[in-house]
């Protein structure tokens, strides 16, 4: 208790305005977050105390700019923070720095979560490079450690590292740790394996990578140098020049649609940009018209599922198995059309944010993953990893069943299932590109996007709008949802709805057609009846 308190003198509560904790856990400017450290650790103490199990803790604001930070927490399985707990956040940030009501409120919440205080706590606590990460770790270290929580501390880590890694120390299958020498060795030995599997003489071309002056760009030396032999990559913006994410990075590429700044676009055939903490992937090239040309999360979507009913098929096992995809109402219309009509693959729609997607994808044996804006992973349920299995084992089946039962098998060890892993992404889709014989122009030609266009409209009270749908159709305010149906009537293929957004203070509207001319007058027009119905 004593310790508790003099920590919360040191760090006091320095405003009461704070974004709720969402999808992204709590972001803010780093200079403000301090306080909120302390209600973190407090936090993670008594998750792990009622799971009996580690968690983890995050520190990071992902592809914002280097003064923001941000927290997360993570639960045993390496998954998001249960929503229920997100209340809980909350609430012990609304409270005010008296240790006596902190105090107060941790013990309801003991005898509400049955919670005995002798239970034992332990938490993994991570964070990127930005400056301000260090002091905010060890404040949250120092509030758990008030507790009696043993502490694990990792330093600097990628955000999917640390997911994975809590996943690893809670199960047993993964022997109940976790080093990062094992980590990349596992997705650098199936990656070759993948290759070793192949009877092609073929060689990979160079992969320049953008990773953003992040914590990525550290990590990536091991892949780069585990893989020497089989590709070249090149790492820019690698944090020994640039900012973090400063005119660079997967969020800076996808919304600008431009290729990052301090990268030499034009000496290669294949680019990608990495975020901030390493869990978003976008690709891209110029083409032969000179062309800027990116592949999103909805092209990777495209890959993996294309790559995996293939194998399914060729391992006679697709009719046995459950594949999907699951997307958000920001996936393009045509990339959905694409995946049911011409793959053949069921798509299921989700509200924003990776915790939906993550959470519907496990209702498939395969369930693939990813936002437009390029975070995403594939799920493998334990029924469809025992019969791959057996399938690559089985002497009755042919060679060729067994191969590519086995190359199912060793693809999903190149997979992070816990969350989205930009640099697990990028081995995927290297070794899916080489075994499928493609490059980007072939990948991107599957299907043409629709012309879209994203607008921010700032209102007075986004909370005003309700949405239902998958957040695609809106029931308040009133009249909302018909006046957005009338002028998109008007369009042919038009596709609009608009959405209160969980990070910031702003409704975003989204709109789809035929032309781009089209999409952004439909979105205009849109953003005019938001602000006149809700201003
Ligand atoms: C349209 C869009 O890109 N929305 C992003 C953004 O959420 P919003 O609720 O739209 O602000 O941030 C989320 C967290 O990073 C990410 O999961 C999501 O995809
Ligand atoms: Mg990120």
């Amino acid at each position: 208790m004593e310790k508790l308190k003099s920590l919360l003198h040191e760090y006091p509560k320095s405003t009461n305005i704070f974004m709720g904790y969402g999808t992204a856990g709590f972001r803010a400017r780093a200079d403000i977050l301090p306080w909120i450290m302390i209600r973190i650790g407090i936090l993670a103490t008594l998750r792990s105390k009622v799971k009996r199990a580690c968690v983890g803790v995050m520190i990071t604001a992902s592809h914002n700019p280097e003064c923001d930070n941000g927290v997360k927490l993570i639960d045993p399985h390496g998954e998001m923070l249960d929503q229920t707990w997100e209340v809980y956040a909350n609430t012990l940030c609304t409270l005010d720095d008296d240790i006596n009501i902190i105090w107060d409120y941790v013990e309801t919440l003991m005898i509400q979560l049955n919670i005995q205080p002798n239970d034992e706590a332990i938490i993994g606590i991570a964070y990127d490079i930005r400056q301000s990460s260090p002091l905010l770790a060890s404040i949250v270290k120092r509030a758990a450690q008030a507790l009696s929580t043993t502490i694990m501390d990792f330093e600097l880590m990628t955000t999917p590292q640390l997911h994975y890694a809590i996943r690893c120390y809670n199960d047993d299958d993964l022997n109940g740790k976790y080093t990062e020498a094992d980590y990349f060795d596992k997705l650098c030995t199936a990656f070759q394996n993948l290759i070793f599997m192949t009877s092609s003489n073929k060689s990979f071309e160079s992969l320049a990578i953008d990773a953003a002056n992040g914590i990525g760009a550290i990590k990536l030396t091991h892949v780069r140098r585990i893989l020497a032999n089989f590709i070249r990559i090149d790492i820019y913006n690698d944090g020994t020049k640039g900012l973090l994410n400063d005119k660079c990075g997967a969020d800076y590429v996808k919304i600008y649609q431009k290729a990052p700044d301090g990268l030499p676009l034009k000496n290669y055939s294949k680019c990608c940009s990495i975020d901030g903490d390493a869990d978003r992937l976008i690709y891209f090239f110029i083409d032969e018209n000179n062309q800027f040309r990116i592949l999103d999360g909805d092209r990777f979507s495209v890959l993996f599922a294309l790559f995996l009913s293939l194998k399914l098929q060729e391992a006679k096992l697709f009719d046995d198995v459950k594949i999907g995809v699951v997307q958000t109402a920001y996936a393009n219309g045509r990339s959905t059309d694409y995946i049911i009509n011409t793959m053949k693959v069921s798509v299921a729609c989700v509200p924003t944010g990776v915790k939906h997607l993550h959470h519907k994808a496990l209702d498939y044996d395969i369930g693939i993953y990813f936002e437009a804006n390029g975070h995403g992973t594939v799920l493998f349920s334990d029924d469809l990893k025992s019969k791959v299995k057996a399938a690559s084992e089985d002497p009755k089946r042919t060679e060729k069943e067994r191969l590519a039962a086995n190359q199912i098998r060793t693809f999903i060890n190149l997979i992070n299932e816990t969350v989205g892993d930009a640099i697990a992404d990028i081995l995927a889709t290297e070794v899916i590109l080489f075994l499928l014989n493609l490059n980007l122009e072939k990948w991107l030609n599957f299907y043409d996007d629709l012309p879209q266009r994203q607008l921010k409209v700032a209102v007075k009270d986004r909370t005003m709008i309700q949405t239902i749908d998958a957040e695609r159709r809106c029931i308040a305010p009133a009249h909302l949802q018909d006046r957005i149906d009338e002028l998109v009537s008007k369009y042919p293929s038009g596709r609009a709805f608009v959405r209160p957004s969980s990070t910031e203070d702003i409704v975003r509207v989204y709109a789809e057609a035929i032309t781009q001319i089209e999409a952004d007058k439909l979105a205009i027009e849109i953003q005019k009846v938001v602000e006149e119905l809700i201003n």
